[in-house]
């Protein structure tokens, strides 16, 4: 498959998918967003690949949604269309890990990208924020919803009500990303996290994946009850059976995703 606003390469049993629009600071128009979608799927099949890695640019993750393709839409334009949704929403529906590796600015439709993903790696030199307000919009990808989840009312509504950008120290400290690392080292290490999940039992993972999200959807009892019917069927695995004698003979297991 040609793509012409990302790169899309495998590494050692890992989709890494770079947006490609450096002129643009990666704003994601509707074709970047529509190849990212087509770059899941295709990553999504692939039996080979157990976890993805989404990254940009030294420069800039994504600074939004193209302002320049949506400075002339009317509401009915943005309402027929139901503006924001499916191509966007893809990254939420992708059962394999993905993992956001994040340099730069992540702003707007970046950082809504962003936290669709199941964590974020940061470079020490990422900006988050939702600057909508300065455009006179507010988020329209999940960023009211995801940041405040993430960071808590207080800093998700100073943030989304003044647009002020907040450094990879900030998001560490406010648990918006799992860790901060060099960015020189940061796609590597991102592929490397990705790897060790994709070395993983696959369908094993899926489910881990599976019950942390139900937190996000459910009671706390409800979300237990979930986990535990997930717990349960673990034991129905081969992997299970493997990691567990693997352990006891004090060697490596070796997973069939079975
Ligand atoms: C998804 C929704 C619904 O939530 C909505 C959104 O995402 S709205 C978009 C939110 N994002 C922003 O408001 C950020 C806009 N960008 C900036 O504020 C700045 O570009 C910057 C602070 C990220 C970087 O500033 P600087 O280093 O000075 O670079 P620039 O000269 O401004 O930008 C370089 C180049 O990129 C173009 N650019 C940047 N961001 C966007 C964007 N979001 N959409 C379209 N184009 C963008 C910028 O226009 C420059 O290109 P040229 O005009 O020079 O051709």
């Amino acid at each position: 498959m040609a793509y012409e606003t990302i790169i899309v390469e495998t590494r050692r049993h890992v989709g890494l998918i770079t947006l490609n629009r450096p002129k643009a600071l990666n704003a994601l128009c509707a074709q970047l967003v529509a190849e990212l979608g087509q770059a899941l799927d295709a990553f999504e099949a692939d039996d080979e690949i157990g976890a993805i890695v989404l990254t940009g640019s030294e420069k800039a993750f994504a600074a939004g949604a193209d302002i320049k393709e949506m400075a002339g839409k009317s509401f009915m334009d943005a309402y027929l269309a139901d503006f924001i949704t499916d191509g966007w929403e893809r990254i939420t529906t992708c059962r394999k890990p993905v993992i956001a590796a994040v340099a730069g600015f992540a702003l707007g439709g970046g950082c809504e990208v962003a936290m669709m993903c199941d964590f974020i790696l940061a470079a020490d030199n990422a900006k988050f924020g939702q600057p909508e307000i300065t455009l006179g919009i507010i988020p329209g990808a999940g960023g009211t919803q995801r940041l405040t989840r993430a960071v808590g009312k207080a800093k998700a509504m100073e943030m989304v009500l003044t647009g002020r950008m907040i450094d990879a120290a900030e998001a560490e400290r406010a648990g918006l990303v799992s860790r901060v690392v060099p960015l020189a080292e940061l796609v590597e290490e991102a592929v490397k996290v990705a790897e060790k999940i994709a070395g993983l039992s696959r369908p094993v993972v899926l489910m881990a994946k599976e019950a942390v999200n139900a937190a996000f959807e459910t009671s706390l009892s409800q979300g237990i009850r979930f986990e535990r019917r997930l717990f349960h069927a673990t034991f129905a695995t081969e992997d299970q059976k493997e990691g567990m004698a693997a352990f006891i003979e004090k060697r490596s297991p070796t997973f069939r995703n079975r």
